[in-house]
């Protein structure tokens, strides 16, 4: 298999962008990373998307981007799972460059959430869950987060207060993210104040409704240094599962699928969870951020709030995470969001990150996108390419 690389990243704000449809969205971030990559073609086209069908009345994505963009005459295909679509099409544009199939991959991630009819995209979201045993008994996402929630509270002993910490640390790294939806500042009295959705998560532990797109261009390796003089190395982009419904799981506070796919992304690049400097955390709530730094081995189980309370989330701590904003503050167009939280990692090792949210030395940068309520997990690892 060959060495491939990262050579171009582009995004769209995030935001309700009432104005911009699906294609306008995917092939505003395309031409951004195809700008940034130097290149004016490509071979192939992969699309993550979970609801255009649903919500935008547009299906063919593949070809459709691809047409738009001007790339006709090309492979170009859409890739599902979920809210772990774009990272799972990453996925399969790194698999398509490092077999030798095609050379110069683009992976864009696009989602259209804003929609006018009430609740439509909660129920759409929703199927993204069992759709026999849980969405058919009324649970939406944010129900299925606040039993876990509630779970870890009683297990643990933790108060609902105590999770404010994700959130606050959010809001105040989205606040210097000019591509972030939200760029107002949290304070832990605004949190406990907040407008309760399902007890026990509030408005300040969800990630909201939004739409973006974000993409990056694959190359092999050896082909990098000729389009960009900050091309970063693909050390892992690893996938894994878990039972679609949580009442499958024998202990619903331990994704196993993050452990799986974090443990199969640190053997392929050879590293400890102790070498990560930036970890971009799936904190669709609060409560999923807590239980991904558990499954990911950087908080025993049951800690990760106190990890938070005391700082280490932050980007002066010992592991930062959402540090352009997370999910929480960038904003989460569900199929889009796997290539953001890339994107992300790549400004960070590139040393381009607005001066506030720029890491020290980061050597190894991690970004993990979660389908479901952890049913799937694909976790990216990027380093920078040294030149040979
Ligand atoms: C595996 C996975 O990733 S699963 C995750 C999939 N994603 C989800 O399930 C989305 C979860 N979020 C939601 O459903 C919605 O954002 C909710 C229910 C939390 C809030 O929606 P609503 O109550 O309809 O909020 P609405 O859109 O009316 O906005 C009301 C106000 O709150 C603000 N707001 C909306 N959502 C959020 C949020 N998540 N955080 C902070 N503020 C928010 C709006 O900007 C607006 O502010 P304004 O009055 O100053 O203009």
């Amino acid at each position: 298999m060959r060495d491939v690389a990262i050579v171009g990243i582009g995004q769209t704000p995030v935001r309700e962008h009432w104005d911009k449809g699906v294609r306008d969205l995917a092939v505003e971030a395309v031409l951004d990373a195809m700008a940034d990559a130097h290149i004016e073609r490509a071979d192939a086209l992969y699309v993550g998307n979970m609801l255009s069908g649903k919500l935008s009345g547009q299906e063919h994505l593949g070809a459709l981007i691809a047409d738009y963009a001007g790339l006709e005459g090309i492979e170009a295909v859409k890739v599902e799972a979920a809210c772990g679509s774009a990272a799972a099409t990453l996925r399969q544009a790194v698999l398509a460059v490092q077999s030798g199939a095609v050379n110069i991959a683009i992976a864009v991630g696009v989602e259209k959430l804003t929609e006018m009819t009430s609740g439509c995209t909660t129920n759409a979201l929703a199927m993204a869950s069992d759709g026999d045993y849980e969405a058919e008994m009324g649970l939406s996402f944010v129900a299925i987060n606040a039993l876990l929630m509630q779970r870890y509270m009683y297990e643990y002993g933790v108060d609902k207060d105590d999770f404010a910490a994700f959130t606050i640390n959010a809001h105040a790294n989205a606040a210097h993210n000019p591509n972030a939806m939200f760029r107002n500042r949290i304070t832990r009295e605004q949190y406990a104040n907040a407008k309760m959705i399902a007890s026990p998560i509030n408005l300040l532990d969800s990630s909201p409704i939004a739409d973006g797109a974000a993409a990056v261009v694959i190359m092999p390796a050896d082909m990098a240094f000729d389009f960009s003089d900050k091309p970063l190395r693909v050390a892992a982009c690893e996938v894994a599962t878990d039972t679609i419904a949580l009442d499958n799981r024998a202990n619903p506070l331990w994704l196993r699928g993050v452990e799986c796919s974090a443990r199969k992304a640190y053997r392929k690049a050879g590293i400890t969870p102790e070498q990560v400097r930036v970890f971009e955390v799936h904190d669709a709530f609060s409560i999923m951020a807590a239980l991904s730094l558990e499954a990911s081995g950087f908080a025993e189980p049951g800690t990760a709030v106190r990890l938070a309370n005391e700082g280490e989330i932050t980007r002066e701590g010992r592991i930062p995470i959402a540090t352009f904003g997370g999910l929480k503050g960038r904003g989460h167009p569900v199929g889009a969001t796997g290539i953001y939280q890339v994107v992300e990692a790549a400004l960070q090792l590139r040393g381009e990150a607005p001066e506030a949210l720029q890491v020290d030395d980061v050597e190894y940068a991690m970004a993990q996108n979660i389908g479901g309520s952890g049913a799937t997990v694909v976790t990216t690892i990027l380093e920078r390419l040294e030149r040979k």
